[in-house]
């Protein structure tokens, strides 16, 4: 029989167990490497180019079936030319599990300093044995209840990336699956049987799919996935012949953070994210193998780099071999002047791009489909080069939120 808990300790478990041990994590991971296999699926392609507008009008001119149908092309059709293999793809991923343990060591280091500890207490004159024993015992005990916590949380990140497979997500019940892999259904769900659902439908890839997708983003002896360069200007960009796309969005938004989430299956990559606003300077180059490179680009707006205009405008405008752009927006509160600016620049260089709605395990159900509706509506009226299904994404951290996700499996 299990102690009788103490009701404060009662009450500050059920709040951890709900903040840690809920669905969000999971769902973020998965909309993310949903979003990754299925845009790189040769399938996906069948269904861009009949899909035309949501009004029914087919889009003639709409560039998409180049960079929808590649990756298939290429991993099929081993005689492609290069060239016309670098007309059809993309991806995306991400990074920063090294940077996470370490940072996790330093925690289980640095508190034992930072507490007020012996030093202080006889700075204060406090020369009682009792307290300076006490909080030596404190430190000691800390540190070690932190160190195991670390140890414990490093191996269950190091679990968590098996359950970012889709194989490992196949095995919970059917509604957890359709949470995780398919958050627009779950979305769909909530309108009314009148409202026209054709533009949730268009995406919906198959789990075959998104696991042969998925393999893409393993890495392996003849298929290594790792960070290649960075560059500050366009013209320290690297020539590259494979298909490229990239991720903009605000400052903060979660551009890393998603290709962090994609690269989940990899996790020595290293892809720098921070809660500061402004932390990614340059283009970062992230190779997948042969298939393809992933971009990721510092975010307008808030503390965006002053050369921003010119890295990451001429970037978009002149890059040759950029088949997708991912375009960034927060999931509580849609589409922002600054996002339309960019939308505009998206249309007038011609490229193809999809509106991501990030963070949505942030966002209240109500708020979160009045905000897809939004921007649905937005894209149908105001783009002719956006994709018409937004895609849904969470990426959390690599840190606490996935290794809690795992253990809400277990
Ligand atoms: N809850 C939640 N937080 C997220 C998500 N994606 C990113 N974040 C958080 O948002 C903050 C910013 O993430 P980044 O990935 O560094 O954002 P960014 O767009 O690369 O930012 P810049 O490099 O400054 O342009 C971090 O604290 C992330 O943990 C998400 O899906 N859900
Ligand atoms: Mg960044």
């Amino acid at each position: 029989m299990s102690p009788p808990l103490h009701p404060m300790l009662g009450l500050a478990l059920c709040v951890y167990r709900r903040l840690y041990f809920t669905q969000p994590p999971h769902l973020s991971l998965c909309g993310s490497l949903h979003l990754a296999a299925t845009s790189l699926l040769p399938q996906q392609s069948h269904n861009m180019d009949v899909i035309g507008s949501s009004s029914g009008k087919p889009r003639s001119d709409w560039p998409w079936d180049l960079p929808f149908r590649l990756l298939s092309s290429v991993r099929r059709n081993q005689n492609l030319k290069n060239e016309d293999a670098a007309c059809r793809l993309d991806p995306k991923q991400n990074v920063e599990g090294g940077d996470w343990r370490k940072r996790g060591v330093e925690r289980c280091h640095a508190p034992g300093s930072k507490l007020p500890g012996i030093g202080e207490a006889v700075r204060a004159g406090k020369d009682s044995a009792t307290l300076p024993c006490l909080q030596t015992m404190w430190t000691i005990c800390r540190t070690r209840i932190l160190r195991v916590g670390h140890l414990a949380a490093c191996r269950m990140c190091r679990n968590a990336t098996g359950y970012t497979s889709i194989q490992t997500i196949l095995q919970l019940p059917q509604k957890k699956i359709n949470q995780l892999v398919y958050p627009v259904t779950e979305l769909e769900r909530l309108l009314s049987p009148t409202v026209d659902r054709t533009n949730f439908k268009l995406f919906h890839p198959s789990h075959e799919q998104i696991a042969k997708a998925e393999e893409l983003f393993r890495s392996s002896g003849k298929h290594v996935i790792d960070y290649y360069t960075s560059a500050i200007r366009m013209d320290h960009t690297p020539t590259l012949t494979q298909p490229e796309v990239c991720f903009i969005g605000r400052s903060n938004i979660g551009k890393s953070s998603l290709i962090k989430a994609l690269f989940s299956l990899v996790p020595e990559i290293e892809v720098r994210v921070s809660k500061t606003p402004g932390h990614t300077k340059k283009l970062n180059f992230f190779k997948v193998g042969k298939a393809f490179t992933l971009v990721d680009m510092p975010g307008y707006g808030f503390r965006a780099p002053e050369d921003f205009a010119e890295m990451v405008e001429a970037y978009l405008q002149s890059r040759q071999n950029l088949k997708r752009i991912f375009l960034l927006v927060d999931g509580s509160i849609g589409l922002q002047k600054n996002d339309k600016i960019a939308i505009e620049m998206c249309e007038e260089f011609a490229k193809p791009y999809v509106i991501v709605v990030t963070k949505i395990d942030r966002v209240p159900t109500s708020v979160l489909l009045i905000q897809y509706l939004q921007i649905q509506e937005f894209i149908e009226n105001e783009t002719s080069g956006c994709f018409p299904q937004p895609f849904l994404v969470s990426s959390l951290h690599l840190s606490g939120s996935i290794c809690s996700g795992v253990s809400s499996l277990t």
